[in-house]
């Protein structure tokens, strides 16, 4: 049996070797749950974050020559040996980002998934021939790898946001540069010592870890990097966007929700309080898709309400490593102090707490589950991406009024809703404006299906048989005969 320490690492990973930063500085990587720190990680910068790119730019070369079955028996084996460690990369996780156990190692699987997903895609970049114009020649039209990848990601998925892109970027033939969360990059370095066990070559996957603006910055500005992948908040997309434009890069953006979730009169009650539940509390309210906003029809407001009240109040509170755990602490003091903005305001615009409302006895960032009703558009939370335990609850009469509420945002990436009038659903589903949608549940996300956003909610689609083409550039092809 091996031996689960050997996830834990404190140094990062570039072409192939577990390095110091140049000037030996780190950072301190710690547990929300009790504040103690868990390990340091080297605090690297735009020149080792170069030496990574001209790994990646060498490696990338008999990489891409390699035929995708090759590609593909490589990335099998790192899902097999993310798998077999589901157990240890999972309490890994739970330390360094908060969530339950049981979260962390369905996480686990969810990232593990999307390398299986791609290992397979990577032989289906199909390309065509195309009738010609002219008797005298051939076309055709090819897929090939972009070249090397940029990727930068989020603290609240600190292993799945990571292979939803490194997946398909290896199996396309490409070669990365991660830059993973301060605040979660251990669960990123434990990726790259099972790959480095599967037998993906050095220089293929370089996990950098450090300074977000220092790195951020020569990953945009340097031109071998053709690609950028981000997972994050709107803002930073957007910096991310404008620092690419002068090399013309690729960009793929993951960015902020505002989710809206509907419930009309014809609603399976339990089931949409159900449904509400799961959307709104995974990782205690800090995913993207989590719902922000709940618009429940006027007939069935009062019913709805409190009995999301009381499933909320239910629920329980601790660190993610007990058992029975369901909503372990907040990221950091700045979360939770977002999430104290949003009820204040809420409150003296005369919304109601329903339960909860106040942080948790246990101290930290541990915040009570919270539903407050009477809530309106003009308040903060209803504008803002709360990314917390919070559920507030807006009535509305029609369902013209609902579909005007829940698209009056700038963002568009998930939204749900309960109806059960077929005609309904369809005409629901296809005003809403986001990149997913829910209907009758509230838990949308899978390696198979196309995940993103419209509006201000990003660029781009990961997972599915979409999700490689991101990674791909088509090249046409024409012979004279
Ligand atoms: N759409 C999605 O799939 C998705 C998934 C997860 C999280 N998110 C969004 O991410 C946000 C929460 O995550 P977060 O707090 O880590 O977001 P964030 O944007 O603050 O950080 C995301 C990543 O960008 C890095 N970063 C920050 N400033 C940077 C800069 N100037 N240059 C380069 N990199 C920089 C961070 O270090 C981190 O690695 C929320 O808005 C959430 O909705 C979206
Ligand atoms: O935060 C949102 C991530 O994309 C997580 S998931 O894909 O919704 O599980």
């Amino acid at each position: 049996m091996s031996d689960p320490a050997r996830l834990l690492r404190h140094q990062a990973y570039i072409d192939g070797r577990w390095i110091d930063a140049d000037d030996g500085s780190t950072f301190e990587v710690t547990d929300p749950a009790t504040g103690e720190v868990l390990a340091t990680a080297p605090k690297m910068g735009a020149a080792e974050t170069r030496r990574a790119i001209v790994a990646a730019e060498a490696a990338m070369k008999p990489w891409a020559a390699k035929t995708a079955s090759e590609r593909a028996r490589i990335l099998r084996r790192w899902f097999d040996l993310m798998m077999s460690e589901q157990d240890a990369l999972g309490r890994l996780l739970t330390r360094e980002q908060g969530k339950s156990l049981t979260e962390a190692k369905g996480e686990i699987a969810y990232a593990a998934s999307f390398i299986e997903w791609f290992a397979e895609e990577g032989k289906r970049t199909y390309g065509e021939v195309i009738p010609t114009y002219d008797a005298t020649k051939r076309l055709i039209a090819i897929r090939q790898p972009v070249g090397v990848v940029g990727a930068i990601t989020p603290w609240n998925f600190p292993a799945a946001m990571i292979t939803r892109k490194v997946g398909p970027a290896l199996a396309a033939g490409c070669a990365v540069v991660l830059k993973p969360a301060s605040q979660t990059p251990l669960s990123a370095l434990a990726l790259a010592v099972l790959a480095e066990e599967a037998g993906l070559p050095p220089g293929l996957f370089n996990v950098v870890t450090g300074s977000a603006s220092d790195i951020g910055g020569e990953l945009t500005s340097n031109p071998t990097v053709r690609k950028i992948s981000f997972t994050g908040s709107t803002e930073i997309g957007r910096t991310l966007m404008r620092q690419s434009a002068e090399t013309i890069k690729k960009m793929s953006l993951e960015l902020g929700g505002n989710a809206p979730f509907l419930v009309f009169d014809d609603a399976d009650i339990d089931a949409a309080v159900a449904g509400a539940v799961a959307s709104k509390f995974r990782n205690s309210g800090q995913t993207c898709v989590c719902t922000n906003r709940f618009y429940v029809q006027s007939s069935v407001h009062d019913e709805f309400v409190a009995r999301l009240a009381q499933a909320t109040a239910a629920l329980k509170v601790g660190a993610g490593l007990e058992d029975g755990v369901q909503i372990g602490p907040l990221i950091d003091a700045k979360a939770v102090k977002k999430v104290e903005e949003h009820i204040a305001d809420a409150t003296a615009k005369g919304a109601k707490v329903e339960t909860g409302g106040q942080r948790h006895a246990l101290g930290g960032t541990f915040f009570q589950p919270t539903v407050l009703s009477g809530v309106t558009s003009d308040m903060l939370i209803c504008k803002e991406e709360t990314f917390g335990p919070v559920a507030p609850v807006v009535r509305f009469e029609t369902e013209e009024e609902a579909l005007r509420l829940a698209n009056a945002t700038e963002f568009g990436l998930a939204g749900y809703f309960y109806a059960r009038d077929m005609g309904r659903v369809w005409r629901v589903a296809e005003a809403m404006e986001t990149g997913m949608i829910g209907v009758n549940t509230g838990l949308i996300s899978t390696e198979v299906a196309p995940f993103g956003g419209i509006k201000q909610s990003g660029l781009g689609r990961e997972g599915s048989r979409h999700g490689i083409e991101d990674y791909l550039e088509l090249k046409y092809v024409c012979m004279g005969l």
